[in-house]
């Protein structure tokens, strides 16, 4: 046993996974080694097996606090445990049932009144018993998801060097660079599956924040975990400081970044040649996901086919949209090429949108012409026109219109009265609009108006659920970034309904994306791959969410939405020959997917792992001792 736990670093994740039946494994079943193994594990464990027995047990604990932090001292462990792991006295003496831990947890939670207090209760509890804060965050999804993620991380972000209480995640520095290889070796954790990397700079729709952007992708990796079951200790949450335009923060003697201002772009690439290498060489398998960057549209080219990497913002959030879109398409009774959209926002998460519904437009039987010509981009300049004046970004030029005749529209009304559009999107970061009247007009315009107000966090979002319904006399084909609550309403015809609102948040599919890679050892994240993750969404709808109208699934079904949506990125990966694990392929979709099921991290099951561990490690060293 010790000699296997020894070995965990190189070829399993955890303490717990090593015991477990070759169907609960770990993720890293046959993984390429990761290069750096754990210096405390590896030299606090490399079996001596005949040494004491309190040395054996304290040396299994130093692994199981490097690799799952604090995990013996959860009060939910038998007392046998506890004295096995010489924790026994390190906690109140009471075993308690998870029911009662959790009960001390909303308890607390309740207690909160503010939504940073909760924020900051979540990021502690998260520290303190991992396993706990992820069985929270599975059983109340929908209540905790806001707390930890949009819109709640978004204020978390702005005021970080204000309630910063604690070290997660690595932060990397331009004055680093030359040095990031060794820098990258300081991280605890050998087994890294996944990093979620930002430099700040559009943090949600609330501008450069520098570092303070550490909340994303801390947030995007707990839903890592509690969405598709990576397991915590394989994630890396990473901002790189690239310095900040954000002047405010310059002068703030808490902020906790480098005072200087944004290096240039040449300064970048460089900075992220290095990094990307440095990453690759600690953990060859490492997917990495760009998240939050002002211009991501050139690393993006750069690095993905020598990289497994995606950027969330442009590829998922196309992704996660394009799949509410096949649903509201045909909700709205009109066929893909009679649709018009009005973009609001022409950054990269509008053209990421548009580009993939074009595509799946075209999967629908349309040219590419046809497809391209159902879009209206409109950015702080007005509609996107080939004839504006202005140099477009390069991202821009795809969707230029050349039919304006000459003429520019500058406003959003403007533009809206000459489209006459069917959808109208927003990803502009402008809070409030889609005005009452603008509301008003989709709604005399069309029958089904398709009104997708996608910015974040919800101070951003372009109109409310409420003012989407109620201008629209209840007709709106609705989803938003962040989320709304219900909303009750009576329509003209004196019906009375309670209406939910869909999400159209890329959390639907970045988990998925990440886990299909990495279960399928995928060596890039084609076009294919993202395309299957937002075509999957539309297929994981009950029947009873197709017969309430909804555009997306449950949030509450979260998880059994990603094991489909990484079975789809699989099957593409597969298809695109970029995967690595060949005997995937032989499987069947219901074997692939309970497949997938049996490699997700349970928190639900961790505690009993740990005893199951600990009972076998007991009865090995009984018959070990016996030998002597
Ligand atoms: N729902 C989701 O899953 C999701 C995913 C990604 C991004 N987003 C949100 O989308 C927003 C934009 O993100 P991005 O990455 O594209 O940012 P970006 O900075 O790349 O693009 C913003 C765009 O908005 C335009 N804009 C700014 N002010 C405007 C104005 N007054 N009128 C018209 N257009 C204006 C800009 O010209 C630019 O084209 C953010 O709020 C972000 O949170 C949501
Ligand atoms: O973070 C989110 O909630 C979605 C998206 O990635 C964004 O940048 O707004
Ligand atoms: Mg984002």
């Amino acid at each position: 046993m010790l000699r296997r736990l020894a070995a965990l670093p190189k070829g399993r994740r955890s303490l717990s996974s090593t015991s477990k039946s070759a169907k609960m494994g770990s993720l890293m079943v046959d993984p390429p080694s990761p290069q750096g193994v754990s210096f405390s594990v590896k030299t606090a464990l490399h079996g001596d097996i005949t040494s004491h027995r309190s040395q054996r047990a304290s040396h299994t604990h130093a692994a199981m606090h490097t690799l799952v932090p604090n995990t013996h001292l959860d009060t939910s462990l038998p007392i046998p445990v506890r004295k096995y792991l010489q924790s026994y006295g390190l906690t109140p003496p009471r075993v308690e049932s998870y029911e009662t831990q959790k009960a001390r947890c909303l308890g607390q939670l309740a207690l909160k009144t503010t939504d940073i207090d909760r924020f900051l209760y979540l990021s502690a509890l998260r520290k303190n018993n991992v396993h706990l804060f992820y069985r929270l965050m599975t059983d109340h999804l929908r209540e905790l998801t806001p707390m930890i993620y949009t819109p709640v991380v978004g204020e978390a972000c702005q005021r970080w060097s204000e309630i910063y209480q604690q070290a997660e995640g690595m932060y990397l520095s331009f004055e680093d660079r030359g040095h990031l290889a060794s820098i990258i070796q300081n991280w605890p954790q050998p087994n890294v599956e996944i990093t979620v990397i930002t430099d700040g700079s559009r943090i949600l729709g609330l501008g450069d924040l520098g570092v303070n952007g550490m909340g994303i992708p801390i947030g995007k990796l707990a839903l890592y975990t509690a969405c598709a079951g990576i397991r915590p200790e394989c994630t890396l949450p990473l901002t790189v400081d690239l310095g900040t335009s954000n002047k405010a923060f310059q002068e703030d003697p808490l902020y906790m970044g480098s005072r200087r201002d944004k290096v240039t772009a040449q300064e970048e690439q460089e900075f992220l040649d290095e990094l990307m290498m440095a990453l690759k060489e600690r953990w060859p398998a490492i997917v990495i996901q760009f998240e939050d960057w002002k211009n991501p549209f050139p690393s993006l080219a750069r690095y993905r086919d020598d990289y497994a990497m995606f950027n969330d913002d442009i590829q998922g959030t196309g992704a996660v949209i394009m799949g509410g879109i096949i649903g509201a398409v045909k909700q709205s009774g009109i066929s893909p090429r009679d649709h018009r959209a009005v973009f609001l926002g022409s950054g990269s998460a509008g053209v990421g949108v548009a580009k993939q519904i074009v595509a799946y437009f075209m999967h629908e039987g349309l040219t590419e012409d046809e497809a391209r010509s159902c879009f209206y981009l409109v950015d702080s300049k007005g509609l996107v026109t080939s004839d504006r004046g202005d140099k477009l970004a390069d991202h821009k030029i795809y969707f230029s219109r050349n039919d304006n005749d000459g003429q520019q529209f500058k406003s959003l009304e403007e533009v809206m009265e000459h489209v006459k559009p069917t959808i109208i999107m927003g990803l502009s970061t402008i809070g409030g609009a889609f005005t009452p009247e603008l509301l008003t007009k989709m709604g005399q315009w069309n029958k089904h108006p398709i009104i997708f107000p996608l910015s974040n966090p919800s101070s951003k979002s372009e109109c409310t659920f409420e003012e989407a319904i109620k201008y629209t006399d209840g007709r709106a084909l609705f989803a938003s970034g962040s989320p709304f609550p219900p909303y009750t309403f009576t329509s003209s015809t004196g019906e009375t309904k309670t209406l939910r609102p869909g999400q159209g948040n890329n959390m639907y599919v970045f988990p998925g994306i990440g886990l299909g890679t990495i279960l399928s050892r995928a060596i890039q994240v084609t076009d294919n791959m993202v395309y299957a993750s937002g075509e999957s969404l539309s297929t994981a709808l009950t029947q009873e969410e197709i017969n309430m109208a909804c555009l997306y699934p449950e949030i509450t079904r979260i998880r059994e939405v990603s094991v489909r949506v990484t079975r789809f990125v699989i099957r593409a990966a597969q298809k695109d020959n970029v995967d690595r694990l060949h005997h995937l392929r032989e499987m069947d979709d219901e074997q692939l997917e309970e497949w997938i099921r049996s490699k997700m991290y349970d928190p639900h099951a961790e505690t009993k792992n740990l005893e199951a561990e600990v009972k076998e490690m007991a009865r090995e060293l009984a018959s070990e001792s016996s030998r002597l």
